[in-house]
């Protein structure tokens, strides 16, 4: 397999209590995989040792050369003393024209931000402006740390229909950290579970069957995954009714 991006056999945190140990992983172009596993089982550390914001102690990472990212960090504090507009966040770190600057907000759901100080911006608007700011690189591979922290049910579940367009309308591979096990199973090719080691993956039915699953997240999500997938079979794509419909299906379990 051409892989866009994989990693092997990495270590990384003290030896005596490492972070992440002896993992493996890789991306194929276009495909959506998640990473899921409780907090502090090393997510982000494992996307920034692939972004090559951080180096491995052992292991390697292969970027397919000349290799375009579009990252979104986990959060990103702005100082609110310091004005900036959207249009101007999105000339950081290199200038953009306009007409690109427009395309990418509008890929992301936030067209006609541009004047709109950033500091103002709902937690909505403020991950649609992070996700253009990553689209305006014509990423091949788009990496999003939790990128739907703080939206609500509603709110997430567009977003992820946002990266399923991005990824149809870019041809890009998405690689994202999620904690909504029930969204991101629906909008998943692949699940990679980490917890330090890669306890198990492959696609939402084969993980979520794995015992290594079940030990993390308990029986119950079987049974909210299955009422999900019931329930998205019938295809009600955008609407309130069907957001009300899924809250409560997905009562904690
Ligand atoms: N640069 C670093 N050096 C050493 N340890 C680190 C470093 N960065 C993070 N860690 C530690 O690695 C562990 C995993 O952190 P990480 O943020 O990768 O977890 P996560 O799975 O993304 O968690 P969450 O779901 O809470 O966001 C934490 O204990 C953290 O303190």
């Amino acid at each position: 397999m051409n892989a866009l991006l994989s990693a092997t056999g990495l270590e990384f945190g003290p030896r005596a209590a490492p972070v992440l140990r002896d993992v493996s992983i890789s991306v194929a172009p276009g495909e959506i995989v998640t990473l899921v596993g409780p907090n502090g089982s090393g997510k982000s550390t494992l996307l920034r040792l692939l972004i090559g914001a951080l180096a491995p102690r052992r292991g390697k990472v292969h970027r397919a050369r000349g290799l375009r990212i579009g990252y979104v960090p986990q959060s990103l504090v702005l100082d609110a003393s310091l004005p900036i507009t959207v249009r101007r966040f999105l000339d950081l770190p290199h200038r953009v024209s306009d007409a690109d600057a427009a395309a990418a907000l509008e890929q992301s759901g936030a067209t006609g931000l541009e004047g709109r100080q950033m500091a103002a911006l709902s937690g909505g608007q403020f991950q649609r402006v992070l996700l253009a700011r990553a689209v305006l690189n014509r990423p091949q591979i788009l990496i999003l740390d939790e990128p739907t922290q703080g939206l609500d049910q509603p709110g997430q579940a567009a977003f992820y229909r946002r990266i399923a367009t991005l990824r149809r309308d870019l041809g890009c591979a998405v690689l994202m950290v999620s904690h909504e096990l029930h969204v991101v199973m629906s909008a998943t090719d692949r699940v990679i579970c980490l917890n330090g080691h890669v306890c198990c993956e492959g696609t939402p039915e084969v993980v979520t069957a794995a015992p290594a699953w079940r030990e993390l997240f308990g029986t119950g999500t079987g049974g909210q995954l299955a009422l999900y997938r019931h329930e998205h079979d019938h295809a009600h794509e955008a609407g309130g009714a069907a957001h009300h419909h899924h809250h409560h299906s997905h009562a904690e379990g």
